[in-house]
């Protein structure tokens, strides 16, 4: 039986939560099993990375404790609320006011200024932001000279820092970066992920990103890694070099069975 990974609090300190969450895709000769079983606790002011090879299920763990997908079998919940009881109409409005998602493509419209979509999640709801909260946000990313510039106006990096803004404007209980880094050379990358730091560290949030890239990783509380659709390994504090060793003995064991 696997523990349920909420029965350490079940009314606060866990941002999201899976249990026993299972994915498959496809039947008979095409059926894959994308997640066995995965049961896993987000908490609160937490950056965790996902990790594992090509194919592993990184994505349909993130996108499914999103409520982005849904589950196979198992279950997940954002905060105390059980996704799977809800309607596709409250799954939308939980995804709105308490998820940020921040992609590998930075998903801007190009005919909007930074400012305006950075807002436009909210606008679209007919919610106003906190102004307080938004200039804190937008300080952070660096972006309040550039507001006013269109996508094309900005670089790939600044592109991203708008994307980042814009999931953290509602005050998310948990951002989910699915690659944020994978569109940018070192510099902006290593610039996206301080203020992905920052915004757990100094906002409080609850981050969890997928990504390949080691150095990445180096910056979360915790990695995890995944194979075959299974947890095999959990890091606390890692450093690049830490979650290099880890996922060549991982890449060893997998081929020696
Ligand atoms: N819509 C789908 N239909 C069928 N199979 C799918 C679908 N989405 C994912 N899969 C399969 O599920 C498995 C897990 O895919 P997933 O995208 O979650 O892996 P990943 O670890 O994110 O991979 P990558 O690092 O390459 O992005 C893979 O075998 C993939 O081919």
């Amino acid at each position: 039986m696997t523990a349920d990974p909420l029965a350490l609090n079940p009314v606060t300190g866990i941002a999201a939560a899976t249990t026993d969450l299972s994915k498959v895709y496809g039947r008979g000769d095409t059926r894959v099993v994308a997640l066995d079983r995965v049961s896993i606790a987000f908490r609160e002011g937490e950056f965790t990375a996902i990790m594992g090879p090509s194919g592993c299920g990184k994505s349909t763990l993130m996108h499914c404790a999103a409520g982005l997908d849904s589950p196979t079998s198992g279950s997940v919940r954002i905060g105390t609320t059980e996704l799977g009881g809800l309607t596709d109409r409250q799954l939308t409005q939980l995804r709105r006011d308490r998820i940020g998602f921040i992609f590998q493509a930075f998903n801007l419209l190009p005919l909007l200024t930074a400012l305006e979509n950075i807002t436009l999640p909210m606008d679209i709801a007919g919610l106003h932001p906190d102004q307080e909260w938004l200039e804190r946000v937008v300080s952070m990313v660096g972006l309040a000279e550039r507001l006013g510039h269109r996508p094309a106006q900005l670089s790939g990096g600044q592109q991203q820092r708008v994307a980042v803004a814009r999931a953290l404007a509602s005050r998310p209980a948990i951002v989910f970066g699915d690659e944020p880094t994978g569109n940018l050379d070192s510099r902006a990358g290593a610039e996206v992920l301080g203020f992905l730091r920052e915004s757990v560290r100094e906002l409080g949030r609850t981050v969890v990103m997928v990504t390949h890239d080691p150095v990445a990783a180096g910056y979360a509380d915790r990695v995890v890694f995944l194979s075959d659709g299974r947890l095999v390994e959990e890091m606390v504090q890692p450093t690049q070099d830490r979650v290099l060793d880890l996922m060549k003995s991982l890449g060893a064991r997998s081929h020696t069975g």
